[in-house]
């Protein structure tokens, strides 16, 4: 299984979700809210990666400038240099990638570093979960033709 198998299992024209570096906390939240999601990439003005927000940050602004912090910019609490993955990656590397880096959310890119798509801990636990109900599957007709 790769991360292209899972992009396409994902809404049909679903792109990912961004804001801009120069957004406020409080933008960020209301827009992770609107889309029931936990993570936004920061693009500039060429949608070129500039870093990624996820509500394990704005908790981290929370806990050190209670609800300043929501006036902060995105910038100032994104990880900036980040980490991504490619459509041809394992499903298995991604695994291993966001395991030892405790990170829950890994955009992908193509190529020229284009921001093509988003993967997520829940995203690679459902292609799993796929994966192994079709081996269940494929086990027992391969019984049931056996006997
Ligand atoms: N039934 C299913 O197909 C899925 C269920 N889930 C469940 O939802 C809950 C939350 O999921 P988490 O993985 O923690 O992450 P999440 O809440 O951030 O992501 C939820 C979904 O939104 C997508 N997403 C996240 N950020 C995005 C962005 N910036 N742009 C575009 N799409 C984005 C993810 O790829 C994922 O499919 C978990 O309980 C998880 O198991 C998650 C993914 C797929
Ligand atoms: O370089 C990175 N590449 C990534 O794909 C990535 N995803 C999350 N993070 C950062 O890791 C921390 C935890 O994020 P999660 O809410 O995704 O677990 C937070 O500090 C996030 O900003 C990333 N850093």
């Amino acid at each position: 299984m790769i991360v292209k198998t899972i992009l396409k299992t994902k809404a049909r024209g679903a792109g990912v979700v961004t804001i801009s570096p120069q957004a406020s906390i409080a933008e960020a939240a209301r827009l992770l809210a609107s889309h029931r999601i936990g993570a936004v990439i920061a693009v500039t003005a060429n949608n070129a990666i500039a870093g990624i927000l996820s509500e394990r940050d704005i908790v981290r602004g929370l806990a050190q400038s209670d609800a300043a912090c929501t006036s902060a910019k995105v910038a100032d609490l994104m990880t900036a240099n980040v980490q991504t993955c490619h459509e041809d990656d394992s499903v298995a590397l991604l695994m291993k990638t966001m395991t030892d880096r405790r990170i829950r959310h890994l955009p992908v890119v193509d190529g020229g570093g284009r921001l093509t798509g988003m993967v997520t801990i829940g995203d690679v636990v459902k292609s799993r979960l796929d994966e192994m109900d079709m081996e269940v599957d494929n086990l027992r007709n391969y019984v049931s033709a056996s006997h």
